[in-house]
């Protein structure tokens, strides 16, 4: 059986990108009047998705994904081809209704990641931005299509390439989720 794509960018090894990063312009894949975001400013959660609604490049089982503040993202050019993939999700992602990338996806719901756009920097303008720290929702790549057989091998692959795989998001990141949601129901002090 042909080794399964991960992802391109983490396949052969996780590149240790640039902590600094200043973050750049995103652009879909149309060869004619592509979709272009700025994204002024870092990013921070870079990781590996494993959901069926994160966008992934052909081919590929993940998504790599990350946050940006949305005060941060702009659409710089073409923005009549964005739509809205699925309006009743937290995350609005918006795609290109040509090629259909994920350009970017706020959370505008009151929720922990509220004022934070989901963003994919594989379609930077630039390639040194911070790597992935781990992979998540790697139970639902079954969902996309993945056979169950595979998850072993492909949960060791993560882990060669230093992504501890997750089957929701990190512990850090789930953490902090349940924070937020233990202080607004009020079992926790503010
Ligand atoms: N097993 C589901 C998981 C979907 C899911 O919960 N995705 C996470 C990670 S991106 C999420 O936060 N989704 C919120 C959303 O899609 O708006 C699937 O693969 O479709
Ligand atoms: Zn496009
Ligand atoms: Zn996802």
């Amino acid at each position: 059986m042909s080794v399964r794509l991960l992802h391109p960018s983490i396949q052969n090894g996780v590149r240790v990108g640039d902590r600094e990063h200043p973050g750049g312009t995103l652009t879909c894949k149309c060869s004619q009047r592509p979709v272009k975001v700025k994204v002024s400013g870092g990013i921070a959660h870079n990781h590996a998705c494993g959901c069926t609604k994160c966008w992934k490049p052909e081919g590929a089982a993940f998504s790599v994904v990350a946050v940006a503040p949305s005060a941060n993202v702009t659409v710089i050019e073409n923005g009549d081809k964005l739509a809205v993939v699925d309006s009743s999700a937290l995350i609005r992602r918006y795609a290109c209704d040509a090629c259909g990338t994920h350009m970017y996806g706020p959370v505008e719901r009151e929720h922990a990641f509220q004022g934070l756009s989901f963003i994919h920097p594989e379609l930077l303008d630039n390639d040194n931005w911070p790597e992935p720290g781990f992979a998540a929702f790697v139970s639902s790549i079954i969902e996309g299509g993945v056979d169950p057989s595979e998850m072993d091998g492909i949960r060791s692959k993560l882990k060669e390439v230093g992504l501890e795989p997750y089957d929701c998001l990190s512990p850090a990141l789930m953490d902090y989720l349940a924070t937020w949601t233990a202080k607004k129901s009020g079992v926790l002090r503010q």
